[in-house]
C-alpha cells in the first residue's frame, strides 16, 4: 500500500511539476492564463499617470487667496466655449492658486521654437523674455530647432531651466520651414520628450513675452485664438477652403481661428496633433496641394474635430502692429514687427 502511495505521489509530481514550470517560464501561456492585461482607453496614459496629473487638482492646505465668485467676474468677454472649455483671459484665474497646485505635481514643461536661417536673430529676445515670464519657477526645457547651432545666443537661464539645440536642415522656402515643424515636433516627442516631459508648447520665434504665461495655460489640448480674427465672422476665417485638401473646413463650420504660432498641451495630445497634421500635410503634398496657411490650416482642421480642452485668449499671442482692444487687459506674448522680405529665404 505504501509503495502504491509513493508511486502515485511521484507520478503526480512528474506531471504537475513540468506543467507549473512550463506555465511559469513560457510568457505567452502565462499571460494567457494568469495575467491577461486589461486594455482601457486610458492605457496610453498609464505609464506616467498623466490622466490623474491633469485632472487631480490638489491645492495646499491653508493657502490664502481671494474668494471666488460665480456671479461676478468678467462680463466683457466669453470665458467658456460651447463645449465648456475655459477661455483664459486676465481676471479669470488666480495665478497664486494655479502655481501652488502645479508646484506639487513636479512637472516638466517643454517648449519648441524654430530658428531657421535669419530667424535666429529673434532667438535672444525670445529666450531672455521667456526667462522673465514663461513658467517662472518651473522646470522648463527649451528646444531650438535650427540650421545654425553655432549661432545660439548666450542666455543665462535660471536653475531647472535648460536650452538644447536640435539641428534641422535649411530650406529655400519659408512655407516648408513653417510646415515641417509638425514633423520635427513629432520626432522630438518620440525620441526624447516622452521620457520626462509632461506638457509641451510650440511657439513662433519672432515673438517676445511681455507678462506672465504660466500654469493657467496648462491643459490636455491647448489652442490660442488668433488675434487677427477673434472678432470676425467665421466666413472670414482664412481656413483652407478647397475640399481636395485634408485641411478643408467647410463654410458654416469651424469654432475659432487658432494660431499656428502657439499651441500645446499634454505631451500625448500634442503628439497626436503633430502626427496627424504632419501626415495630412504629406498626403496633401503627394496630391500636389499645399494648404493656404500650411500647418496652421491643418491645425485648425484638427482643432475643429478634436476640441481643445483649454482655449487661450489672444493675450497669449498678440501682434505688435495691432492696436490693443479694450477687452485685452494684458499682453503676454506678441509677434514682433518684421520685414518679411529681409528675413525670409523667399517672398
Ligand atoms: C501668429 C501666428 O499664428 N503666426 C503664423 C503665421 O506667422 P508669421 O507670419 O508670423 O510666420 P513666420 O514668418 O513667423 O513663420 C513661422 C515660424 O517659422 C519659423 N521660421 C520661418 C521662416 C524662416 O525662414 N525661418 C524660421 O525659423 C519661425 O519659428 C517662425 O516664427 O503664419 C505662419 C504661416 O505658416 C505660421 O502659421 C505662423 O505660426
Ligand atoms: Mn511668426
Amino acid at each position: 500500500m505504501q509503495l502504491v502511495n509513493k508511486i502515485l505521489l511521484v507520478s503526480l509530481l512528474l506531471v504537475v511539476l513540468p506543467l507549473v514550470l512550463y506555465y511559469y517560464f513560457f510568457p505567452t501561456f502565462r499571460d494567457l492564463f494568469f495575467e491577461q492585461k486589461e486594455i482601457t482607453p486610458f492605457s496610453r496614459y498609464a505609464e506616467r499617470n498623466i490622466l490623474s496629473q491633469e485632472f487631480h487638482l490638489v491645492a495646499p492646505d491653508h493657502l490664502k487667496y481671494n474668494q471666488p465668485s460665480i456671479v461676478s467676474g468678467r462680463t466683457d468677454v466669453v470665458t467658456v466655449t460651447p463645449w465648456l472649455a475655459p477661455v483664459v483671459w486676465e481676471g479669470t484665474f488666480d495665478p497664486v492658486l494655479f502655481d501652488s497646485i502645479y508646484k506639487q505635481k513636479n512637472i516638466t514643461i517643454a517648449a519648441t521654437v524654430f530658428a531657421v536661417g535669419k530667424y535666429i536673430m529673434f532667438l535672444k529676445e525670445f529666450l531672455e523674455t521667456a526667462e522673465k515670464h514663461f513658467f517662472v519657477g518651473f522646470r522648463v526645457h527649451v528646444f531650438v530647432f535650427t540650421d545654425r547651432p553655432n549661432e545660439l545666443p548666450q542666455v543665462k537661464m535660471a536653475a531647472g531651466r535648460q536650452l538644447t539645440a536640435y539641428p534641422v536642415p535649411s530650406s529655400k522656402r519659408w512655407q516648408e520651414i513653417s510646415a515641417r515643424r509638425m514633423e520635427f515636433i513629432q520626432e522630438l516627442i518620440e525620441k526624447e520628450l516622452h521620457k520626462y516631459a509632461d506638457y509641451i508648447f510650440c511657439l513662433d520665434v519672432d515673438s517676445r513675452f511681455h507678462s506672465r504665461w504660466g500654469t493657467e495655460s496648462l491643459g490636455g489640448l491647448v489652442a490660442v485664438v488668433h488675434p487677427g480674427y477673434y472678432r470676425a465672422d467665421r466666413s472670414e476665417f482664412p481656413y483652407e477652403r478647397r475640399p481636395e485638401s485634408r485641411a478643408y473646413v467647410a463654410p458654416g463650420e469651424g469654432d475659432f481661428y487658432y494660431c499656428g504660432g502657439a499651441f500645446g498641451g499634454l505631451l500625448q495630445e500634442v503628439h497626436q496633433l503633430a502626427k496627424t497634421c504632419h501626415s495630412n500635410f504629406k498626403a496633401d503634398a503627394t496630391d500636389g496641394i499645399e494648404a493656404a496657411w500650411q500647418e496652421e490650416s491643418h491645425l485648425n482642421r484638427y482643432m475643429w474635430i478634436n476640441k481643445p480642452s483649454k482655449v487661450l485668449s489672444p493675450e497669449y499671442l498678440w501682434q505688435d502692429f495691432k492696436n490693443i482692444n479694450p477687452e485685452v487687459k494684458i499682453i503676454r506674448f506678441s509677434g514682433v514687427i518684421k520685414n518679411y522680405a529681409a528675413i525670409r529665404p523667399n517672398v
